[in-house]
């Protein structure tokens, strides 16, 4: 009897590179929401009159209910019920969270009863700040429940075959979304003359990411079936349980890895809010437009490298040496922001800190998230990826409003602050000197965890400094 080999949809590299295509576009527009007012910092000031700690508590909203829970749940949520039904729930809550914020800045907005309500109370924070925050909540909590969702689907469809190279592809994939938005936003908002107009947009893009992942969950419901899984959880190992998290929590190496995730990506991501502003304000009062040409390359450079750098750590390893380089290029590039940028003004000098930020940026996350199985117990794993995303969350969330409130009260008696907003200025000119360190000292504690990790890494030989694939 001859035996006839059932060929999966994942065995076909079309099918399966199309899979992760669907849902790295639900993650590539929504970052380039997450980003979408980043570039305009100035105009949202002029327009609805957000100061510098309005915005950092608007950008700080986006990880607030992840870091008071939801993130745990969305762990939950997603091994019970699923890649699919976690998927399709994440990008309606990134689509409705969108929705609010893009009414929030809209000039349908102003002067509704909602407003004058909500402009009643904490009067420092305008009424659009506070629905925009509302609504940012909403989408921040779909963003990171689909960012570990992705994780999963992409262990699920490319078990055994390109996983590293996948991941890497959908990190890269979505800095060419920040890239995009950066070279984008400003352009819409200046032709269209608001800032609604690239936010309307991205909440479109949102929608269409929707749309995407609904057809890659018709691709996993034939994955499934020739599994012979019902989809709803692919192995009982991956369930969450309470006594797991107790495990991880008590993890001394599982916190080492928790910590550098934090530090290092608090100098990153709400540098990202605010980098183009510091640009501007760096090189002499360059446009918002002109910022953005420059600050756009970091993203971009991180998305060139980091799938090679992927490739690079599944053959020859190196990981933890990869997480301290990391650190030193970050450490080094926030310091010339500070110190060097302002006294020469150079547009070489920031270019080519960019690109070195970019390369940062690459190191740290090609190792980091395909380490994270080498130290953590496979049938964790799950809810390993989810506590990692809530303690970072938790340094997203507060480091905005921190830099937000220095940004501003180390300018409370800058003159030429004083004078641009006396004069009613588009553009005021900050000094981002004491945020800029602050960004640094988080890179010196990742380079020492870093450092750390490496030496318990020699110690009790978790594999970091090895290859994923062995010849
Ligand atoms: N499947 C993606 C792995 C993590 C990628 C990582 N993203 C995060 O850490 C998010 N928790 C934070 C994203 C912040 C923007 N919303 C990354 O390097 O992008």
């Amino acid at each position: 009897m001859t035996e006839t080999i059932q060929k999966r949809i994942n065995d076909s590299k079309a099918m399966r590179w199309t899979a992760l295509i669907l849902i790295a576009l639900m993650m590539f527009f929504g970052y380039m929401f997450v980003d979408v007012m980043s570039p305009l910092q100035s105009l949202v000031e002029q327009e609805r009159g957000w100061s510098p700690s309005v915005f950092g508590t608007y950008a700080a909203s986006e990880y607030l209910l992840n870091v008071f829970g939801f993130l745990i749940i969305a762990g939950v949520i997603l091994d019970k019920c699923g890649i699919r039904f976690t998927g399709e729930l994440s990008a309606s809550m990134m689509f409705i969270g969108a929705a609010i914020k893009f009414y929030a800045v809209s000039d349908w907005f102003p002067g509704t009863g909602l407003a004058t309500w909500l402009d009643s109370w904490w009067i420092t924070m305008p009424a659009s700040a506070k629905l925009a925050s509302f609504g940012f909540m909403i989408f921040g909590c779909g963003c990171e429940m689909a960012g570990t969702t992705v994780s999963k689907a992409i262990a699920k469809w490319f078990k055994g075959k390109e996983m590293a190279l996948a991941m890497g592809l959908e990190m890269a994939i979505a800095r060419v979304g920040v890239f995009a938005i950066f070279s984008i936003s400003p352009i819409l908002a200046e032709k269209m003359g608001s800032i609604a107009a690239p936010v309307g947009f991205c909440t479109a893009l949102v929608f269409i990411g929707l749309i995407t992942y609904t057809v890659f969950t018709f691709m996993d419901r034939k994955l499934d079936a020739q599994l012979g899984a019902d989809g709803s959880n692919e192995t009982s190992d991956e369930e969450f349980k309470v006594a797991d998290l107790k495990n991880i929590l008590t993890s001394q190496i599982f916190w080492v890895v928790a910590l550098l995730c934090v530090l290092y990506y608090s100098a990153i991501f709400p540098f990202q809010r605010y980098g183009a502003n510091m640009l501007q304000c760096n090189l002499d009062g360059i446009s918002p437009a002109a910022a953005s040409n420059i600050f756009r390359w970091f993203p971009i450079g991180a998305a060139v490298i980091t799938p090679f750098l992927g490739s690079f750590l599944d053959h020859k390893g190196k990981g933890a040496t990869m997480l301290m380089w990391g650190a030193i290029l970050l450490i080094a590039c926030h310091l010339i922001f500070a110190f060097v940028l302002p006294a020469t003004h150079s547009h070489v000098i920031a270019y080519s800190t960019i690109v070195l930020l970019g390369i940062s940026f690459a190191l740290v996350p090609a190792a980091l998230w395909p380490s994270v199985p080498k130290i953590i117990d496979e049938k964790v794993l799950g809810s390993a990826y989810c506590l990692i995303f809530w303690v970072q969350n938790i340094g997203l969330c507060f480091v905005p409003m921190l830099i937000g409130s220095v940004l501003a009260s180390s300018n409370a008696n800058n003159p030429a602050v004083i004078a641009a907003k006396e004069a009613g200025d588009e553009f005021i000119p900050y000094n981002y000197t004491m945020p800029l360190v602050i960004f640094a000292c988080f890179g010196v504690a990742a380079l020492i965890l870093a450092i750390y990790l490496k030496a318990i890494d020699r110690k009790n030989h978790f594999g970091l400094e090895e290859p994923n694939i062995k010849a």
